[in-house]
């Protein structure tokens, strides 16, 4: 695997509001980067790169031997999306992404309809992030913090998103609040994973072991995944998909959250893999429902 450089030019969108121009100013102003950088690998253009501090941007892009985003079916043919045009996707994570791999690795053999265009994360060193490195995955901080202060701000992300062509945001574990700003730019575009059956176990406090000790301290008999969309609450937007597992009577935290993450790996492939396909259907109550790849009358 050869290292990957990266150059940038200064290219704006021509429908820049004054605000975000500010922002490309102020980003722009802080650009620096070696010379000697040009990024040799993955389908980004040089629009998608305009504007980005690379001291924001983890960008150890390594280059692969063929390109990590062309999609391939199980038999190996590439596979160039039966259905609308392949969707860009950006997710977010904050620990050891294995629902992110579950999707790219989806993404890759041809079971969804996208690219993972862009990473990212609120912890540069986590799981997720290193995974993203060693696949050619640009990744970006956010948000900006006392601890991280290289991080974005939320109007820089979304210039960020925006040159990326991003359509949707697959949140994978991130820790963070979605500001308010970036659902409102993302409507029905952003989906989350969440450890429960909600709205049982959710909202604030509700993350990781919290979530499993909780639901086997309530005395549930059941538990399993939910993915829904994002508000700007959370946990509080529609459930799209969820999937059940029994609780045991001698589960530890730990032993739920491996039965509950193996089910999470499918049914937010699955999810997502509709998300691309323009297979979601919403309901005159407000409810999304997925229509069957195979059957167009069968909503679940
Ligand atoms: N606007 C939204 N943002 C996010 C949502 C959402 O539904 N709407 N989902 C979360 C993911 N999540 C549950 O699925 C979740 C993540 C984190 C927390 C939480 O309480 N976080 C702590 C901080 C934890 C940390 O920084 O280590 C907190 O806010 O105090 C609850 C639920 C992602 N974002
Ligand atoms: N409330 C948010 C939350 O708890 N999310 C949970 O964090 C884990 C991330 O695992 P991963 O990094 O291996 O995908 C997953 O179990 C996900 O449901």
């Amino acid at each position: 695997m050869e290292a990957a450089t990266l150059r940038f030019s200064s290219i704006r969108s021509p429908n820049q509001t004054k605000a975000s121009q500010f922002s490309q100013k102020r980003l722009k102003s802080r650009l620096s980067c070696p010379p000697n950088c040009l990024i040799q690998k993955n389908n980004l253009n040089s629009n998608q790169m305009s504007t980005v501090k690379p001291s924001r941007l983890d960008w150890r892009v390594v280059k692969s031997k063929c390109s990590s985003l062309e999609p391939k079916n199980t038999s190996g043919d590439v596979n160039f999306g039966k259905y609308s045009r392949r969707k860009k996707l950006a997710i977010f994570v904050s620990g050891g992404g294995s629902n992110f791999r579950s999707i790219h690795e989806a993404s890759i053999q041809g079971l969804v309809n996208g690219d993972v265009a862009v990473l990212v994360t609120d912890k540069p060193g986590c799981g997720g992030a290193v995974y993203a490195r060693n696949s050619g995955i640009p990744v970006i901080v956010f948000p900006k913090s006392k601890l991280i202060a290289d991080g974005l701000l939320t109007e820089e992300l979304l210039t960020v998103l925006r040159n990326f062509e991003i359509d949707f945001v697959l949140l994978a574990g991130f820790l963070k609040l979605i500001p308010v700003e970036l659902v409102q730019a993302y409507p029905k575009s952003i989906l989350n994973i969440h450890p429960s059956l909600l709205p049982a176990f959710g909202g604030k406090g509700y993350y990781g072991l919290k979530v499993h000790k909780a639901v086997i301290a309530s005395g549930a008999r059941y538990s399993g995944p939910t993915v829904h969309f994002v508000d700007e609450h959370y946990d509080t937007g529609r459930t799209l998909a969820q999937r059940v597992v029994p609780v045991l009577a001698n589960d530890t935290p730990e032993n739920l959250a491996a039965r509950v993450l193996h089910e999470e790996h499918q049914v937010y492939v699955e999810a997502v893999a509709a998300l691309c396909e323009d297979r979601i259907v919403w309901r005159e109550d407000g409810v999304p429902l997925i229509r069957s790849r195979t059957n167009p009358d069968e909503l679940s």
